[in-house]
């Protein structure tokens, strides 16, 4: 497949636990250099190792508000008292490189993207129940028990947003393998398609 002129990117959604790095994971060894993450913009301190510009483009309250107001943001959120968020430009300069730029956002993310001109194609990825959910997450381990409990709550509530409606794909993530099936072949006769794009 040849590389693309000004790709759509490609939205991934899907509550916490559903799969969404894991299915990630796999699309970024299968397509090498198809596939690119835009940098995002922090309020929050480095941490060591971290460098401006490559991991974050670490910035201030002030001048990341202003522009916010100024429009050159897709989304941004709040989180631990901190704004993050990503600019237009850094989708761009994927674009840029002819890859398809991936954002891997929540469901609020989702609706401010559908705000913009950003055009992207919208996948949802559905865990098989919310007790499966819980089993994975727990089994993950990287969660505290109230961190766990916020989870599931959020996840029930953007479960119902998950439909055909708001979405172009929606992957059940049940058997790991075929879920990623499923997604690939929706990559390579859509996303990666010069003609869909
Ligand atoms: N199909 C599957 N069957 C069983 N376990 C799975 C499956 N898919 C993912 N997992 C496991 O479920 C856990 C959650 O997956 P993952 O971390 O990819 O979710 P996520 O959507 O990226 O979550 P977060 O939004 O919190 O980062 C991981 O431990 C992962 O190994």
């Amino acid at each position: 497949m040849s590389v693309l002129q000004n790709p759509r990117p490609l939205v991934l959604c899907g509550p916490s636990g559903s799969g969404k790095s894991t299915l990630l994971k796999k699309m970024m060894e299968d397509f090498p250099n198809r596939f690119g993450f835009s940098i995002s913009h922090t309020t929050r301190k480095p941490r060591p190792g971290e460098i401006d510009n490559q991991h974050y483009h670490f910035t201030n309250l002030d001048d990341m508000r202003r522009a916010i107001d100024e429009g050159k943001f897709i989304e941004s959120a709040t989180f631990c008292g901190n704004l993050y968020g990503t600019s237009k430009a850094a989708v761009d300069s994927v674009k840029r490189q002819g890859k398809v730029c991936v954002l891997d956002i929540d469901v609020q993310g989702v609706k401010q993207v559908k705000n913009t001109e950003l055009n992207p194609w919208y996948i949802f990825i559905k865990p098989p129940s919310l007790d499966e959910l819980k089993t994975r997450l727990t089994a993950r381990k990287t969660e505290s028990e109230e961190s766990l409990q916020h989870r599931l709550k959020v996840a029930g509530q953007e479960l119902e947003y998950g439909t055909e409606e708001n979405f172009d794909f929606i992957v059940i993530n049940d058997n790991l393998e075929s879920a990623y099936a499923q997604l690939k072949a929706f990559l390579e006769n859509q996303v990666l398609k010069p003609n869909e794009n």
